[in-house]
């Protein structure tokens, strides 16, 4: 039974995710390695908590559901059923931690990573305990949308993935079991098959990329969030895609290397809303009002596809 959870790393996914744990009635301890973030994670949890408010998701009875911060990792897994690591995607600052934590839990004590994509066989080299680490891979902005994918590695045992798929359920979320341990699982290969297209495009000068969102967000994204691709398939006609894709799927763009767009804009140091530009310029008080707006509008439309509205 899963019931006190240590999160570590408190950047962009973190603190969202701490708040809607405790909604669900979970004991939370967060921990980052730099003072900052968890001061940072501190205002981002009362704007999660305002939001989780907005979608009516009932706070737990008093006494359970916290969150705490602290500076100590030792004293943020210590007694930890489950442990969900949140740092930077890159292999060996994971491995790192999990060295660290390695000594410090129970050796029940369940290991989740939110990567993004590095397949879990390979974080759970690091651990000394493989059958208790699993993928748990949420999705940004992660107290607003339901589904998170949990993914086995080759020694993840069977029970790690019910214990995880079962705690997400129990708090009204929508768990989605990848059954292979690919690169990207499943989510991310989908969402950057589509970025990979859309930088492509952009970058050919095939359109601008305000013109792009509008196309993407009003064509493709208004209706794949009321009709998954494979009915959509279905609706469009099996006899339409295969005429389609005989002609243009060799025309798609199939580049297995980082644009060059995307490249010049990372080594300027132009991340997007946390460095005030990426693919558009943001002052501070944009990208604040951005993300509002953000969540207002995935907040009515997750009301309305819940029936809610
Ligand atoms: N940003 C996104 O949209 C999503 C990211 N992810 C994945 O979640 C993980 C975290 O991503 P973000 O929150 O975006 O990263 P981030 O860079 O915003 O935050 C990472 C945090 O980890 C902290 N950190 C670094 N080393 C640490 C250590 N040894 N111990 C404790 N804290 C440490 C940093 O101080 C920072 O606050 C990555 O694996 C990422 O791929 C998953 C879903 C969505
Ligand atoms: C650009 C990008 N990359 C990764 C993720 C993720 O799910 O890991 C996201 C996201 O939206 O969650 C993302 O936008």
């Amino acid at each position: 039974m899963i019931r006190r959870i240590a999160v570590i790393g408190l950047g962009t996914m973190g603190p969202g995710m701490a708040a809607r744990l405790a909604r669900g009635g979970l004991q939370v301890v967060a921990y980052d390695v730099a003072p900052a973030a968890i001061e940072r994670a501190r205002s981002m949890l009362s704007v999660a908590e305002t939001v989780l408010d907005s979608l009516d998701i009932a706070p737990p009875p008093a006494g359970v559901g916290t969150v705490r911060f602290t500076d100590d990792i030792a004293d943020a897994v210590s007694g930890a059923d489950l442990v969900i690591e949140n740092v930077p995607e890159n292999i060996s600052v994971k491995a790192d931690v999990y060295r660290t934590i390695d000594g410090l839990i129970a050796s029940d004590t369940i290991v989740a990573s939110d990567t993004s994509g590095i397949p879990i066989t390979k974080l759970q080299e690091h651990i000394s305990h493989p059958e208790r680490m699993v993928g748990m891979h949420w999705s940004n902005p992660p107290h607003i949308i339901p589904m998170i994918e949990v993914i086995a590695g080759e020694k993840t045992a069977p029970q790690t993935v019910a214990t995880i798929r079962d705690l997400i359920r129990s708090i009204g979320l929508l768990p989605v079991v990848v059954k292979k341990d690919v690169p990207g699982f499943v989510e991310n290969r989908v969402l950057y098959a589509l970025l990979r297209e859309a930088v492509d495009l952009v970058e050919r000068g095939v359109i601008d990329p305000e013109d792009l969102d509008t196309c993407v967000s009003w064509g493709i994204g208004y209706k794949i969030a009321v009709i998954g691709p494979m009915a959509l398939l279905d609706m469009a006609g099996l006899d339409i895609y295969k005429s389609v894709s005989s002609f243009l799927n060799a025309d798609l763009s199939n580049r297995d290397d980082v644009a060059p767009m995307v490249l010049e804009k990372t080594e300027a140091s132009k991340f997007g809303i946390k460095s005030g530009e990426g693919m558009f310029s943001y002052t501070p008080e944009q990208a604040k009002a951005l993300q509002s707006e953000r969540a207002r509008k995935l907040v009515a439309v997750r009301r309305i596809l819940e029936g809610r509205e």
